[in-house]
């Protein structure tokens, strides 16, 4: 297909309650949209970068620079445009996975949407709703996060994962874990903010019995992962790390990690996503899709994502109503802790225009 024009819009979405990591507490998204018309239909993508460089080096207004700037020529100068080219249409461009998946987004769904087929059946699905989990961020108090834990609970998430950091771990999810009971999925994200001089202090964990240990030490620091995964029996899994499938089998192969948290936005698209899922597959390294506080957008897509066989853990692919009061799409219900995977064409579900054009934090760019 022939990519005519690409819009890019800012979009404010107000969260229903904010969010704390180890790394920043935001009360608003701001979410980049790709908006692609081709001369076979149009498609939208999400681009997962915040507004700040400070979960990632990427960025909302780094990514819109690097779209009109470098990308978008690509993809304009191109005859036909296929969605397995972008790897080698893109690769004159270093890096910038989350500004690339979004382009790969939009480009997909336009593909699909062409021709009648379905992420899901696309990318090779094998159920039709996906087991979802919550991500739970920190609280300005233990009583305050187990009335959040609870309301969770009673929603019906299959998993509770809890923000920890120095200073907020053992107390909230041993409180947490009384709260659970014994036999409840739980586990744990540190993004990345402790040092390989914690690992003593970490190894506590192992009395919480948690599925897994998320991040705990920098994306570039593969080796303390290894010693941690020597020193603890709960099992570590790698997110901010993982952002190739080259780093994702050298990560496993070094026993670093023991399953990995998978988001197409941080590793260049749903096609470098499912590759990861293969060669994890083919090492009996269990996967599972993380989320970005993504729209129903990139929500759609994700829950496709996770329906193929090697996600056998539960997701961060929360329902809207975790996030946000309202949506850009038809809003994502929890139906017995499960989310059914879309079945229309492309990502399957609509985008309220309207709302972007209500919510834009300036008006959209045209670039053709
Ligand atoms: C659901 C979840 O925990 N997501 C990320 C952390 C995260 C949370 C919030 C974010 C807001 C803006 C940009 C990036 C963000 C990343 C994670 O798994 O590590
Ligand atoms: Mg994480």
């Amino acid at each position: 297909m022939k990519v005519e024009s690409i819009t890019l819009h800012r979009v404010g979405m107000p969260l229903v309650r904010p969010f704390e990591t180890s790394f920043g507490r935001e009360t608003e998204r701001v979410v980049l949209l790709v908006h692609l018309v081709t001369d076979v239909g149009e498609g939208w993508g999400e681009c997962v970068a915040g507004k700040t460089p400070g979960y990632s080096s990427e960025y909302v207004e780094g990514c819109a620079h690097v779209i009109e700037h470098h990308l978008a020529p690509l993809l304009f100068r191109a005859p036909h445009v296929r969605a397995a080219d972008l790897e080698r249409l893109f690769a004159p461009v270093v890096g910038h996975r989350m500004a690339k998946a979004a382009l790969e987004a939009a480009v997909l769904d336009a593909e699909l949407r062409a021709s009648g087929i379905s992420f899901a059946h696309y990318l090779g699905a094998v159920r039709t709703e996906v087991d979802c989990g919550v991500s739970v961020g920190i609280s300005p108090s233990i009583d305050e996060l187990l009335t959040e834990v609870q309301g969770y609970v009673d929603a019906g998430y299959r998993r509770i994962k809890l923000k920890i950091k120095p200073g907020w771990d053992f107390e909230p999810v041993r409180r947490v874990r009384d709260l659970l009971g014994p036999d409840a999925a739980l586990q744990v994200d540190a993004n990345t903010a402790y040092t390989r001089e914690d690992i003593a202090h970490l190894s506590r964990l192992d009395d919480s019995g948690l599925l897994l240990i998320e991040q705990p030490f920098d994306e570039e620091d593969i080796a303390s992962h290894v010693v941690l995964a020597q020193a603890i029996e709960t099992p570590v899994c790698l997110d901010e790390s993982i952002v190739s499938v080259g780093v994702a089998i050298d990560a496993i192969d070094r026993g670093a990690t023991s399953i990995v948290n998978i988001k197409p936005g941080r590793v260049g698209g749903y096609l470098p996503a499912v590759a990861i899922h293969d060669a994890c597959r083919a090492r009996g390294i269990p996967v599972w899709c993380g989320g970005m506080l993504e729209t129903g957008i990139g929500r759609a897509m994700n829950v496709a994502l996770a329906a193929l066989p090697g996600f056998t853990l539960p997701g961060d692919t929360s329902a809207s109503d975790r996030y946000y009061a309202e949506d850009l799409t038809e809003p994502f219900v929890l139906d017995d802790g499960r989310l059914a995977v879309p079945t229309g064409p492309g990502s399957g579900v609509t985008v309220r225009t309207e709302l972007v054009r209500e919510w834009g934090l300036q008006p959209p760019v045209l670039l053709t």
